[in-house]
């Protein structure tokens, strides 16, 4: 069964229609990417998606079950967890009090502190660190392993390489499989194309809240995708005119 549904979604920012007509499925295990210029609708999809902005049509269904209207904090029970643009983390907080906030409302499974700190080895020394002080990487990751611990099915990244030196992404994004590994599906928004085509396994391009072009990457040209993110033409490939 499809783990996360998406279907013909509308999301408005009052007058602005910022998500047209959007649907996706993330199978269990997938790693799925929208990418999209800014202003494009990425952040408000993952919101729409976390429950923090209430659609205005469509659907979301997770494990068959629909959850357009299901709160956010229940949502995150239910097994949707979003690592949101900029971190927002607790920034009076330590490394591991960040890390505890995130096991309020944990669903059973295979990540705790214990694991994300093996994931990120370098947490444990920095355990009592205040938040505040780390690096834009360091923080990104606290943020990933605070939303981990709530065990989420699906977990949902904001802009993982926003204001991150290339060489502290190339990282990041060398972790992703082993949070894969573990059972949990990934759907990542992302400005950075060529990471997120080499990350996933189904990207869907937005143009204007529209996807306009969706596909495996390797079934997509560059040309493709370059077409799409800049809205020079008819991309092809996916659908379209919603
Ligand atoms: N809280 C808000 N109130 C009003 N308009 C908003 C709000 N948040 C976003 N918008 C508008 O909705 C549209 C989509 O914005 P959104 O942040 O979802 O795009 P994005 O693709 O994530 O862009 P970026 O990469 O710049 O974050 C934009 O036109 C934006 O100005």
């Amino acid at each position: 069964m499809t783990l996360l549904e998406v279907e013909n979604l509308d999301v408005h920012h009052g007058q602005l229609h910022a998500v047209r007509g959007f649907s996706l499925a993330v199978e269990p295990g997938a790693t799925v990417a929208v990418i999209g210029a800014n202003a494009a609708g990425k952040s408000t999809l993952m919101r729409a998606i976390a429950g923090s902005h209430l659609p205005t049509a469509g659907a979301i269904r997770l494990d068959g079950k629909d959850i357009t209207r299901l709160p956010a904090h229940r949502r995150v029970a239910q097994g949707i967890c979003l690592v949101p643009e900029g971190r927002r983390l607790f920034k009076s907080l330590s490394v591991q009090e960040n890390l505890e906030t995130g096991t309020y409302r944990a669903g059973t499974g295979p990540w705790n502190v214990n694991a994300v700190m093996e994931l990120f080895p370098w947490m444990r020394e920095r355990a009592r660190q205040n938040s505040a002080s780390l690096s834009g990487g360091q923080q990104q990751a606290v943020a990933i392993g605070r939303a981990l611990v709530a065990n989420p099915k699906v977990l949902l990244i904001d802009e993982l390489s926003l204001g991150l030196a290339p060489a502290v992404v190339k990282q990041m994004y060398a972790l992703l499989p082993r949070i894969v590994e573990r059972g949990t599906a990934v759907l990542l928004v992302e400005q950075d194309v060529s990471q997120a085509l080499a990350a996933a396994d189904l990207v869907h391009c937005l143009l204007e809240g529209r996807t306009v072009l969706t596909g495996s990457p390797h079934d997509l040209t560059s040309a493709q995708v370059e077409q799409a993110y800049f809205g020079l033409a008819h991309a092809g490939g996916g659908p379209e005119g919603n």
